[in-house]
């Protein structure tokens, strides 16, 4: 299975899979946070849920729990799981030219690649983001970014990059972390971000600002 990213996928964002009976309804796919999870690759193998699984696990210095000691081969390992149709890539790490097997595998595995960039800090120049957003689309399906905007001149920067590479014919998946950006999870899918992530649980957000799915899958469905 793949996930190819045409249309707007909505990820229901965990460390548990076994919360994905609770993700049906308004979920594409689960976002599975392997940092997060105590047992992530047991967990896989004994998943038969419906939904297909984006697989991430976020680096330590990029927001998440995992270190860096073979935090790519389990991502890898987790390629072999059928119901894993695509990863989440730090793009830091296709850089630094650690994630090289990885993608090689992702490729022969038919598995999708999202190449990641995080800003807990702030929100990087209109170009900037162009630029990296550019940038990492060359090495995966879906290029990613997610800022922190301090006010509204911020996250119309974010959807204004968002509109004009979609346009282009970039896959791109954007969001604003944080209270002022929040709207963004909503607004950026009219814009051409593919896609969105929610925590089933509203307790259990794995980023500041986040919706809960379901309200999340409204206001995408409300505005389409
Ligand atoms: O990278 C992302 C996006 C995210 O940080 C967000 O802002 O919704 C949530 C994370 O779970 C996911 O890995």
């Amino acid at each position: 299975m793949r996930l190819d990213f045409d249309s707007f996928v909505l990820a229901a964002a965990t460390a548990e899979l076994s919360d994905e009976p609770a993700a049906r309804e308004h979920a594409d796919a689960i976002e599975f946070r392997m940092d997060l999870a105590d047992e992530p690759v047991a967990a896989l193998e004994v998943y038969d849920g419906e939904l297909p699984i984006l697989a991430t696990n976020r680096a330590d210095w990029e927001g998440g729990d995992a270190a860096d000691d073979g935090r790519l081969e389990t991502l890898a390992e987790a390629t072999a799981h059928d119901a894993v149709a695509a990863i989440d890539v730090e793009f830091e790490s296709i850089l630094e030219g650690e994630a090289k097997e990885l993608l090689e595998t992702a490729r022969d595995r038919d598995v999708s690649v999202v190449a990641s960039a995080h800003d807990f800090e702030g929100t990087p120049p209109r170009n900037e983001m162009v630029r990296l957003l550019t940038e990492a689309g060359k090495y995966a399906d879906v290029a990613k970014l997610a800022v922190t905007a301090d006010s509204k001149s911020e996250t119309l920067a974010l959807l204004s990059a968002t509109e004009q590479l979609t346009a282009h014919g970039d896959t791109v998946a954007t969001m604003a972390m944080g209270d002022v950006g929040s709207h963004t999870r909503a607004v950026a899918p009219v814009y051409g971000s593919k896609i969105g992530y929610a925590p089933v649980d509203p307790a259990e957000a794995t980023a500041p600002g986040q919706y809960d799915l379901e309200t999340l899958a409204g206001l995408v469905a409300r505005l389409e």
